[in-house]
């Protein structure tokens, strides 16, 4: 599957145009290929397309012609009065073949036979929150009991950024022209486009566009995560040192280890409370488990630094976060860690929180990857989860600017940030929508940052590695995905791997 932004896919538009390749030949091939996908996924005896002013309703049009001639009782809503351009051209060829055209009156009437709502109202062209007419066709779009199929955007997304800035359209199926667009992967755009398809349109390699924003797939990082090379030790196959954990919670700091052993780390270590270690070390056989000095609550204490750096003297990466709580002592506690280690350092959960108005990371200069979900990173920003989740990419962008490290943004469309790279991660399913799921993505990440990959490169990878174990859990078991609890990712960990060899 190929992504592009909207910007992009203007520019592959213009310079297929240059090359002499006509609009409409591209509005027809998009058109066609659309009407076919439409008539393989649902096979409507009827069906409604709601078309717009620009060429995203010109795509309409053609759809609206090919369903017609394939026997499909078609109903077309056009909100201009007057079309020119491509657009144009192809209503009239819909008024000569005596294709239903209706006006706003006879749409509920048309909403309520369809048995497909096709959504050509609003595409890459749309500026800002949608105005009346549209926002009220989108309302009623989304009230209408029959599947929408979006043509190349649901109505209302933002194609460059998955913003929604006001109402958008909620379809099951987006078809896309050329490329599916960036907004599309991109929450909470990709939950509004439902599935993904993208249709060739005629574009020529000669104009084609490299996306900016990467979609991380297997073949993006195939070769990226190395295989053990001869004589392996213990110690060169990379070692962790993960700082999780306390007397109430030891389940994080177990599955950051188990999931780092997975990736391939060839030793770990754990630097937990010590109240927690006892038990720790009975669960984690194969791990190095040290207790260090807690606070009278349990949670590891300010004065537990100078043995957890002496510990990192020995490790290659170094995972600080899950299950540590909050408050100052673990604030001064990951303060110094990012300050005294050189080796990669990955903070995750509440050592995300504790450093919201710190400037330890900003100051730092060795690689450091965050791994937040939408709450954490609204306090590291000071911008609220309810802007994160509004504005994704951008949050992202900026917290990897601020703090000058890498930033991974959980979420259905992981977004991995660092300067200028970004990727959206193209595996997962909502079944790791459970607890425990972040830690086995940081054992993971940890471990690829211990074998000697790069920071960015650890995050996208481990992120990718993650979501196609739950989808082989999902494959094998055939379970509901509800079942699923985060330590059924751990044995499918080494199979996603193997799939980037
Ligand atoms: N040029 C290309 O690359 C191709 C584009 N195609 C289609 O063309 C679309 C882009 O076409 P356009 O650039 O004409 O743009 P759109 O058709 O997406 O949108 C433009 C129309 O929306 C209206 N509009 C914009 N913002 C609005 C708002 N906030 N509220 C209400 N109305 C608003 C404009 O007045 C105009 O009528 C693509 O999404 C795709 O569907 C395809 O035909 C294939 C080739
Ligand atoms: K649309």
């Amino acid at each position: 599957m190929k992504v592009l932004s909207a910007g992009e896919m203007g520019l592959a538009d213009r310079r297929s145009q240059e090359l002499g390749i006509p609009e409409i030949a591209l509005m027809e091939r998009a058109g066609v290929g659309m009407a076919r996908v439409i008539l393989e996924r649902c096979a409507p005896r009827r069906a409604l397309v709601i078309a717009g002013g620009g060429n995203n309703g010109g795509d309409g049009f053609v759809v609206a012609r090919e369903l017609h001639r394939a026997g499909v009782e078609v109903s077309v809503l056009p909100v201009k009065e007057e079309y020119t351009g491509s657009p144009g051209t192809n209503l009239r060829i819909l008024r000569n073949l005596g294709v239903r055209l209706i006006g706003p009156g006879e749409l509920d009437a048309g909403l309520g036979t369809a048995e497909v709502v096709v959504d050509a109202l609003l595409g890459t062209g749309v500026r800002g929150a949608p105005r009346e007419p549209a926002a009220g066709l989108i309302g009623k779009m989304n009230a209408a009991s029959a599947p929408v199929v979006a043509l190349d955007v649901p109505s209302g997304v933002n194609a460059e950024t998955g913003e929604v800035e006001g109402v958008a359209v909620r379809a099951g199926l987006t078809v896309a022209a050329h490329a599916v667009k960036l907004g599309c992967v991109i929450s909470p755009g990709r939950e509004h486009a439902g599935e993904n398809v993208a249709v060739d349109i005629g574009v020529p390699p000669e104009a084609d566009v490299k996306p900016a924003v990467e979609w991380t797939t297997a073949g993006t990082l195939r070769g990226l995560v190395p295989r053990l090379r001869e004589p392996a030790h213990k110690y060169s196959a990379g070692t962790l040192l993960v700082v999780a954990g306390s007397r109430r919670m030891t389940g994080a700091a177990e599955m950051v280890v188990r999931g780092a052993q997975r990736a391939g780390c060839g030793i770990v270590f754990l630097a937990t409370a010590g109240s927690a270690a006892q038990s720790l070390d009975a669960r984690l056989t194969e791990a190095l488990v040290s207790g260090v000095a807690e606070d009278r609550g349990g949670s590891m204490a300010s004065g537990a630094l100078e043995d957890i750096l002496q510990l990192a003297e020995r490790a290659a990466a170094v995972v600080v976060g899950p299950g540590i709580g909050l408050g100052q002592e673990r604030r001064e506690l990951v303060e110094g860690v990012l300050r005294g280690v050189e080796a990669p350092v990955l903070l995750d959960a509440d050592a995300v929180t504790v450093l919201a108005g710190s400037e330890a990371l900003a100051r730092r200069t060795a690689p450091a990857v965050v791994t937040p979900h939408a709450g954490e990173l609204g306090r590291l920003l000071g911008s609220g989860a309810r802007e994160v989740s509004e504005r994704r990419l951008a949050s992202a962008r900026r917290a990897a600017e601020e703090q000058g490290c890498c930033v991974l943004l959980k979420g259905s469309d992981t977004i991995v940030v660092e300067g200028e790279r970004a990727s959206v991660n193209s595996t997962g399913s909502v079944a790791l929508a459970t607890a425990g799921t972040g830690d086995v993505l940081s054992g993971i990440i940890g471990a690829l940052a211990s074998r000697g990959i790069e920071v960015y490169d650890a995050a996208r990878a481990g992120a990718w590695a993650h979501g196609r174990a739950a989808e082989i859990w999902l494959e094998r078991t055939g379970w509901p995905r509800e079942s699923l609890v985060a330590t059924d990712l751990l044995p499918h960990v080494p199979e996603a791997l193997r799939e980037l060899e």
